[in-house]
C-alpha cells in the first residue's frame, strides 16, 4: 500500500492510499480518515462509506463534511473509488455504466467480469487490508449515496454479521424496476430479472436474517427521486417485512453533496450508537 495523500483535519488526518487489488486487478485507490484516537493508536470501529455514480474516492473526503464528526465518535472513514478504472478496464461512454459506475456487484458477463468485482473488493479485501494496516477493530459500518447506497443497503443485507449499522442517502432501492439499475444489471449480470433481484434492496428485505435498522434520507427536490429512487417501495417492503426504517423525507434537498453534507452529523451518530454502544 502506498499513501499518496495526507492531511491534517479535525485533529485526526485525511488520507489516500493506493493499492494493488486481488479482487479487481487493479491499482484501486481509497480515502482514509484517521481519528484522533486513531492517531494515538487505539483501535477504532470502521465506517465505510460508498461512493455514486461518476464519483472516485475524492468526492465524498472533499465534499461530505464527515470528518468533524468521525473525530468526534472517533470512528475511521474508508471511502473507496467506485470501479475499477484503467486503459486495460472495459468502459461505456455513458455516465451509469463503467468505469465510475460498478454497482458494488461481481459481474459475471463480458466484457465486465475480469475486474469489475466491486463486491469481493468492498466486503473482502479491503475491510482485511484496513484491519491490518491501521488501528482498526473488527466493528463495522456501511453508508453511501445513491448507486453508493444500493451497495450499502444490499451489500449489509447479503453478508449478515459483517456490519454492524447502515445508513443510505437516496438510495437506488429497486434497481430491477428502475432504468439505471436495469441498464448495469443487464450489463453485468446479464439478461436474468430473477438474478437480479440478489442485488435489490427492496427484493432482499423480504428474505433478511439479520433486521440492522435501516436510517435514510432522501431529498424531495431531488431530480431522479421519481425515476430512479423510489423510496416508497422501500417503505412498502420494510413495512410488509417487519424491517425496521426510519426513512425521511428533506423538504427542498436534491441530489447533491450539499443534500448529503446536511444531514452527515446524524448518520454518523446512528452508525456511532452501533459501533460503540459503551459510549
Ligand atoms: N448528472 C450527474 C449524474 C450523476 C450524479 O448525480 N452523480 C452523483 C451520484 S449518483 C454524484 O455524487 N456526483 C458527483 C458529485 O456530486 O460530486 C453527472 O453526470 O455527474
Amino acid at each position: 500500500m502506498q499513501r499518496t495523500e495526507h492531511h491534517a483535519s479535525f485533529g485526526g488526518r485525511q488520507e489516500v492510499w493506493q493499492h494493488a487489488s486481488t479482487s479487481t486487478g487493479t491499482d484501486m485507490k481509497v480515502g482514509v480518515y484517521l481519528p484522533p484516537a486513531a492517531l494515538k493508536g487505539e483501535q477504532c470501529p470502521v465506517l465505510y462509506w460508498l461512493s455514486g455514480l461518476t464519483c472516485t474516492e475524492q468526492n465524498f473526503i472533499t465534499k461530505a463534511g464527515a470528518q468533524q464528526f468521525a473525530a468526534e465518535h472517533n470512528l475511521i472513514l474508508v471511502a473507496p473509488d467506485t470501479s475499477p478504472r484503467g486503459e486495460g478496464v472495459a468502459n461505456d461512454d455513458a455516465y451509469d455504466l463503467g468505469q465510475g459506475a460498478g454497482f458494488y456487484l461481481n459481474a459475471t458477463q463480458a466484457p465486465w467480469a475480469p475486474h469489475f468485482r466491486m463486491e469481493d473488493y468492498v466486503v473482502q479485501e479491503l475491510p482485511a487490508l484496513i484491519e491490518q494496516h491501521f488501528p482498526a477493530s473488527a466493528a463495522r459500518g456501511i453508508f453511501g449515496h445513491s448507486m453508493g447506497g444500493h451497495g450499502a443497503l444490499t451489500l449489509a443485507l447479503r453478508h449478515p454479521g459483517k456490519y454492524k449499522s447502515v445508513s443510505a442517502f437516496s438510495p437506488i432501492v429497486a434497481p430491477s424496476q428502475v432504468p439505471w439499475g436495469q441498464k448495469a444489471l443487464k450489463a453485468y449480470r446479464g439478461d436474468d430479472p430473477a438474478a437480479w433481484k440478489q442485488h435489490d434492496t427492496v427484493a432482499l428485505i423480504a428474505g433478511a436474517t439479520e433486521r440492522l435498522p435501516l436510517l435514510v434520507d432522501q431529498g424531495d427536490a431531488d431530480e431522479f427521486l421519481a425515476e430512479h429512487l423510489r423510496p416508497e417501495l422501500l417503505q412498502a417492503a420494510c413495512d410488509k417485512a417487519g424491517h425496521p426504517l426510519t426513512l425521511r423525507m428533506q423538504p427542498g434537498y436534491d441530489h447533491s453533496y450539499y443534500f448529503i453534507a446536511s444531514f452527515m452529523a446524524d448518520h454518523l451518530a446512528h452508525h456511532a450508537r452501533a459501533l460503540r454502544p459503551e459510549r
